[in-house]
């Protein structure tokens, strides 16, 4: 008996030719600013199993009895305070969509080579941008997960997705995908270019800087995940090559969702604490993300420094992300260029 794969062809199939396609993707953000935008990505985010382990009845029940009730809402207004009106989308989309454009400009002399973006919850979905890129005749792609760090919550799901898209097609593009690049060169090189540009233009003195990093429940790591090694490698890099200790360059871990232990310290209560023990002057980078998104731009920019003025800080400067900045281009462009060795 013939065994006919289940394979859809409705859009995908590749047109002749080979190019190479590069597809940025970075985590996903709702597609309007209001509750029921929220909820739609929140619905996708939440009930991803790389994001949330234990899909089981209790968080069935918990997700769509109660986060799903009430979440949407108070994030949305958290959305609208940060939210693109002139181009009437979240910041992410604003900044990968020009990550992406820039890096097509950078590699306009090889014509061969395609580049596109997709976000893994929401839209553009990592399936149109597939499909795109095949549509445009390639027959190799480089998968660009824009993390840093590793983690199975945010760069698996990425591949995830991908195999996914892969699995309904005969006629698969060969796949490439870009490795975590916590303690490269350029990465470390552009955060420290982008620190220090940022100190010489404020209008005080930092006593000290916060590196900030999106926290995960402490058991993944427990369970083998690599990310808190890798936000210490970035750490200690940035710590050489600006000269600091510990002391003055700390890492926290922000982001906290749910009741369970995450990852310590929180930047929250360190603000906190700093604060109250006479810290009056104070910076945060958050080098985990490639782009300026709601946990940068509100919850660092807007409620840490709220915080930290409410226990007696005086002055508080959140530094931009890399976003598409020309610092930020270089560590997308020579990650990029490195990993596609041998097809350009
Ligand atoms: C268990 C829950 C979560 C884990 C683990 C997690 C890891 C993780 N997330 C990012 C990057 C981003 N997260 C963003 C928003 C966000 N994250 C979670 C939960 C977990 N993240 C939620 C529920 C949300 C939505 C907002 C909210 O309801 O609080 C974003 C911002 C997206 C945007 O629209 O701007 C980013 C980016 C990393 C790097 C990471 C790795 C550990
Ligand atoms: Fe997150
Ligand atoms: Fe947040």
């Amino acid at each position: 008996m013939t065994r006919v794969l289940p394979i859809d062809t409705s859009k995908a199939t590749a047109a002749p030719g080979a190019r190479v396609g590069v597809l940025l993707v970075n985590l996903g953000t709702p597609d309007t600013a209001d509750a029921a935008g929220v909820r739609v990505y929140l619905k996708e985010f939440l009930s991803d199993r790389r994001v949330i382990e234990d899909q089981g009845l209790v968080w069935q029940f918990v997700l769509n009895g109660i986060i799903l009730r009430k979440r949407p809402r108070t994030k949305a207004l958290d959305y609208q305070k940060i939210w693109n009106t002139e181009k009437n989308e979240s910041p992410l989309k604003t900044i990968t969509r020009s990550q992406a454009d820039k890096l097509a400009a950078a590699l306009a002399d090889r014509t061969h080579v395609v580049v596109d973006w997709a976000m893994r919850y929401g839209n553009p979905s990592i399936k149109s941008g597939i499909d795109a890129l095949i549509a445009q005749g390639c027959d190799r792609i480089l998968v660009v997960p824009l993390y840093p760090q590793y983690s199975a919550s945010t760069s698996a799901t990425v591949c995830d997705e991908v195999f996914r898209v892969l699995a309904r097609l005969r006629a698969q593009p060969t796949l490439r995908v870009t490795p975590p690049y916590y303690e490269d060169e350029a990465y470390i090189e552009a955060l420290a270019a982008s620190i220090e540009a940022s100190l010489a233009s404020l209008p005080f003195k930092p006593e000290l800087i916060v590196a900030s990093f999106h926290g995960m429940p402490k058991s993944y790591v427990e369970h083998g995940d690599p990310y808190q090694g890798h936000c210490v490698a970035t750490t200690e890099a940035l710590r050489r090559r600006l000269g600091m200790d510990a002391s003055k360059l700390l890492l926290t871990f922000q982001s906290r969702f749910g009741n369970d232990e995450w990852l310590q310290p929180y930047t929250d209560a360190t603000m906190k604490r700093l604060a109250q023990d006479g810290v009056r002057r104070i910076a945060v980078v958050t080098p985990g993300f490639a782009a300026d998104c709601l946990e940068t731009l509100e919850e660092i920019a807007q409620e840490n420094a709220e915080i930290f003025r409410h226990n007696g800080g005086e002055a508080f400067a959140a530094i931009p992300c890399l976003n598409d900045s020309e610092p930020g281009m270089d560590v997308i462009r020579t990650l990029v260029l490195r990993e596609l060795q041998g097809w350009i």
